[in-house]
């Protein structure tokens, strides 16, 4: 009688290579942040912890997202196929990527890249405080109206420098108050670039700008996302 075959794992060559989660990558202008207005490349990888109600790319969040695995090297081979200098990497939550230190690490040699990272404040930036050359981080401090304020690693505050941003995606007063008390708290504008900016079309633009004048938030600046101005806001790779 025959034995039955149990299935056995293998170990083929490549089988365990590192690989990210990139659901889509395009070069755009960066419409965000202290590169906003200049050309960039982006790669967003798949997935997220947090479910910020106001979330634009929820898709690609997903659990069941189409995505394609690509090495460190694969994704740094697309960006210097663009000829871009700018890169952001974004998401998803990049930073939950396994092999993120990985990629970080190689781009961070290429002294001919500035390389940002979008990050939703909930991964501890202490992880990647032994990179070399580190690239910017852009901290989202998650705000009442998110629902995922609970989520805040307030660490993060202390590992911010004048190469790195917080963003304060705000919806409501109720959060602008609480991104003032946190910036004056921690005195943030003393240790990095600080940008408060709306929930697309949850907030009154004016009330922003009589709220930064009426609180003197001297050192702030308010941005609105210009890819959304420039293309329909629920376009992708833009
Ligand atoms: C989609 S997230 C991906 C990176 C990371 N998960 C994070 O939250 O920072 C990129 C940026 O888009 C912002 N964002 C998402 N939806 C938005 C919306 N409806 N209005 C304004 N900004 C939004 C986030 O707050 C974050 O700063
Ligand atoms: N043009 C453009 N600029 C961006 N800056 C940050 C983005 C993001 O989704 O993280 C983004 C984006 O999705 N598009
Ligand atoms: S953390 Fe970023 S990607 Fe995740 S739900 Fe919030 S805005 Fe979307
Ligand atoms: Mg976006």
């Amino acid at each position: 009688m025959k034995r039955r075959q149990t299935a056995q794992p293998t170990k083929k060559a490549g089988l365990n290579k590192m690989v990210l989660q990139v659901v889509e990558k395009f070069v755009s202008i960066n419409g965000e942040g202290s590169r906003c207005g200049q050309l960039a490349t982006f790669i967003r990888f798949a997935g997220c912890n947090l479910n910020c109600g106001y979330c634009d790319t929820a898709w690609a969040n997903d659990r069941k997202v189409a995505f394609v695995p690509m090495s460190a090297e694969e994704i740094y081979g697309y960006i210097k196929d663009t000829k871009v200098t700018n890169v952001t990497l974004t998401g998803g939550e990049p930073l939950l990527q396994k092999d993120i230190g990985t990629l970080l690490a190689l781009l961070s040699k290429d002294p001919e890249l500035y390389v940002e990272i979008e990050t939703n404040g909930s991964v501890l930036l202490s992880k990647f405080s032994d990179l070399e050359n580190p690239p910017s981080f852009t901290m989202d401090y998650k705000l009442p109206s998110s629902g995922m304020e609970r989520m805040m690693a307030l660490d993060n505050f202390d590992h911010l420098t004048n190469n790195d941003t917080v963003k304060f995606v705000s919806g409501s007063l109720e959060d602008l108050e609480k991104a003032k008390e946190l910036i004056n708290k921690y005195k943030l504008t003393e240790k990095t670039n600080i940008f408060i900016s709306p929930v697309f079309g949850d907030i009154q633009l004016e009330s922003i700008v009589d709220f930064m004048k009426d609180n003197n938030m001297n050192g702030v600046n308010m941005q609105v996302q210009l890819h959304k101005i420039i293309w329909d806001p629920n376009e992708r790779g833009v």
